[in-house]
C-alpha cells in the first residue's frame, strides 16, 4: 500500500517542479530518448490539445534508471515497477492458460513482457472541461497495462456490446488492468484491448501512473501458433512491434483504429 502512495506523492513532486526543471526532460533537452516529458499525445496531429502533461520513462536497466530518471521520483517509480512484476507474471500465466499455451518460453516471455514503459500523467484543472478531454479515446498498444489512479475519477471504458461508456470509480489500494493491442493480436482477438478515455476536470488536478507491459521493440508479433492450432483463420498479420508503436504515436487518438495496422 505504501508503494502506491509513495509513487502518487512522487508524481505530484515531479509535476510540482519549476517549468525549467521539467523541461530538462523534454524531447528537445532530454539526454536520453528513454526519458521524455511532454504534453497532450501527438500535438502536431491534434485539432485540440489534450489537457494532460506526462513524463514517460522507458525502462532499460537499473543503472540507467538510477542515473537518468528524475531524482524526485525515480526510487518510488522503480519500487512500484518492481512490485508489479509478480502480479503481471501471474496474470499473463492465467491468460496464456486460457489460450492453451502451456509454457511461456523465452520468445513468448519477450513477446509478452519484454519491455516496460511507465508514464506519470498529470491532468491540471481545466477552466473549460467541456471543451476538451484529459485523454482521447484509445486502446493501449501494450500487452497489459497496470494503472494506478488517484481518488478523483474521470476514467471511462467502453462496453463493446452497448458501446456505452462506463466510469471506472477509483478504489483506494486498487489497480486497474487493461488488455492492450499486442495481446489482442497475439490471442487472435480472443482477448480484446479495451477502449478508454479520461475526461478533463474543472475542480481538481488528477494524476495516474500506468505501467505499460509490452513486447520488445525488435520483436515480431502475430497470432500465437497455439491459438491457430485448430485451423483458425489469422485475423492479424505479423508486425514488427516498434513499427506498430510508431504508427500509434504518428496520429491523434482515434479509438480502436490503431489495430487495423495489423489486420490480415
Ligand atoms: C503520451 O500520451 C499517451 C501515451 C500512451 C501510451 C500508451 C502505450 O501503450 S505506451 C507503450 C508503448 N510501447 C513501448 O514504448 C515499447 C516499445 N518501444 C518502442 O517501440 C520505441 O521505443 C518507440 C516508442 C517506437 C520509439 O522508438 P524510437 O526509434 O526511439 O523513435 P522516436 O523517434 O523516439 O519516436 C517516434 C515517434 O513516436 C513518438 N513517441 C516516442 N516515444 C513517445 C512517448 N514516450 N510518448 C509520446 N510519444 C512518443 C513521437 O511522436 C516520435 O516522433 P517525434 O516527432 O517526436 O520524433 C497512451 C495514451 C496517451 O495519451
Ligand atoms: O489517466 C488514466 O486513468 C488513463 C491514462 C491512459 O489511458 C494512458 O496513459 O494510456
Ligand atoms: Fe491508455
Amino acid at each position: 500500500m505504501h508503494v502506491l502512495e509513495d509513487v502518487k506523492d512522487a508524481t505530484h513532486r515531479f509535476f510540482g517542479l519549476s517549468a525549467d526543471e521539467k523541461k530538462k526532460y523534454s524531447k528537445e533537452q532530454s539526454v536520453t530518448n528513454n526519458v521524455r516529458y511532454g504534453t497532450s499525445f501527438t500535438p502536431a496531429c491534434e485539432k485540440a490539445l489534450e489537457w494532460k502533461d506526462y513524463l514517460s520513462l522507458f525502462f532499460v536497466s537499473d543503472n540507467e534508471a538510477a542515473t537518468q530518471w528524475p531524482p524526485v521520483c525515480r526510487n518510488q517509480v522503480m519500487e512500484y515497477m518492481k512490485g508489479s512484476e509478480i502480479v503481471v507474471k501471474k496474470l499473463l500465466e492465467i491468460l496464456m492458460n486460457g489460450l492453451n499455451v502451456k509454457e511461456i518460453d523465452e520468445t513468448k516471455e519477450s513477446n509478452l513482457m519484454g519491455s516496460k514503459r511507465i508514464n506519470l500523467n498529470y491532468y491540471p484543472i481545466c477552466p473549460n472541461p467541456e471543451l476538451t478531454v484529459g485523454v482521447g479515446r484509445h486502446s493501449d498498444v501494450s500487452t497489459l497495462t497496470i494503472l494506478l489512479q488517484d481518488d478523483i475519477g474521470g476514467l471511462y471504458v467502453r462496453n463493446t456490446e452497448t458501446m456505452k461508456w462506463i466510469h471506472v470509480p477509483p478504489v483506494s489500494g486498487s489497480l486497474v488492468v487493461n488488455v492492450g493491442d499486442a495481446l489482442q493480436i497475439m490471442s487472435n482477438g480472443k482477448y480484446k484491448s479495451v477502449e478508454h478515455r479520461v475526461s478533463a476536470n474543472g475542480i481538481r488536478n488528477r494524476i495516474s501512473v500506468p505501467i505499460f507491459v509490452n513486447p520488445k521493440a525488435s520483436d515480431i508479433i502475430g497470432p500465437l501458433p497455439e491459438v491457430l492450432q485448430r485451423g483458425e483463420k489469422p485475423l492479424y498479420k505479423h508486425v514488427l512491434y516498434s513499427d506498430y508503436v510508431k504508427h500509434f504515436f504518428r496520429k491523434a487518438h482515434d479509438g480502436k483504429a490503431t489495430i487495423e495496422f495489423a489486420r490480415a
